[in-house]
């Protein structure tokens, strides 16, 4: 009998392959305005119909971040929480009911300074699903892929356009799903994406046995419907990112942290933003 339980994540996108339906995958920065917060707005995106959620791990130096995100980071590390506080945040949210997966989103250098087994124990014991480390080298992934597998986490990889020769090598190894980023540069809200990104997504699909996710750019339900047909979940940071920001109360009033009516206006863009049933294609 095997001891290994199944995966949250695999779980719940043979469900959604079963209704035909695309997974909906906000990106929240923890500690953003403050980490009591970041468990409300968690609980707010469960209840808008998120399928599961990455949770942000704020970073000083995020090379890959456009500004929106940037910003929620330097309002995050306002309260210099680390990155043991942004795991934590898991469990409170399961003590509040939430349900849906976690994946931990984080840059590669926190996790090696605490441990990459220190690491890896912390995720699991906090469960979380997934892990995405989108600057993790290439001559590190073996050991970190070795640890993750045994503590159950999924390594998440991403590819790019641009990474098109190796598509085969990284979405062979993939677990949970492979990251698809829909264009080049940072993250940050797009009207349009990279020119050959149907042919990429197609490529990816060949080369991989776990499902594809798109992210970068997407701020609408036409956009992530746009990708529905295409891939198994969409993946939005920024746009809901920006909704945060937009609600928080100005800084004059010292606690900056949202109101009910800010946690409802998020809750209610992120709703918006869910793809209709879409047959897949
Ligand atoms: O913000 P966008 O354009 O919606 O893209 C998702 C993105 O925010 C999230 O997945 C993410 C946040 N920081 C990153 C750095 C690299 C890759 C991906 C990310």
């Amino acid at each position: 009998m095997s001891t290994a339980t199944a995966n949250a994540i695999d779980t719940v996108f043979a469900e959604l392959a079963a209704r035909g339906e695309t997974a909906l995958i906000p990106f929240l920065t923890m500690g953003d305005p403050d980490l009591d917060t970041s468990v409300k707005l968690i609980a707010a995106a469960e209840a808008a119909g998120a399928h599961m959620i990455e949770l942000g791990v704020p970073y000083s130096d995020p090379l890959a971040d456009g500004p929106v995100i940037q910003r929620a980071s330097e309002r995050a590390l306002r309260h210099r929480i680390s990155l043991t506080d942004c795991i934590g945040v898991a469990s409170k949210a399961r003590a509040a009911g939430v349900r849906m997966p976690f994946i931990l989103f984080t840059y590669f250098n926190p996790a090696l300074q605490l441990g990459l087994e220190r690491f890896f124990g912390l995720l699991q014991e906090h469960g979380f699903s997934g892990v995405i480390i989108p600057d993790l080298p290439l001559e590190e992934d073996t050991e970190v892929r070795g640890i993750a597998e045994r503590t159950g986490v999924h390594l998440i990889p991403l590819v790019a356009p641009t990474s098109e020769a190796r598509v085969e090598r990284i979405a062979s190894k993939a677990k949970g799903f492979v990251y698809c980023v829909s264009s080049l540069g940072v993250t940050g809200v797009r009207s349009d994406f990279h020119a050959g990104i149907d042919r990429f997504l197609e490529t990816v699909r060949r080369a991989s046995s776990v499902p594809i996710c798109v992210g970068f750019g997407i701020s609408s339900r036409e956009q992530a419907e746009r990708f529905a047909g295409v891939a198994d979940g969409v993946i939005v940071g920024s746009a809901i990112v920006r909704q945060v920001e937009a609600s928080l109360p100005p800084e004059a009033l010292g606690d900056n942290a949202l109101t009910e009516a800010g946690l409802a206006a998020v809750q209610a863009f992120i709703a918006d933003l869910k793809p209709r049933k879409s047959e897949k294609a």
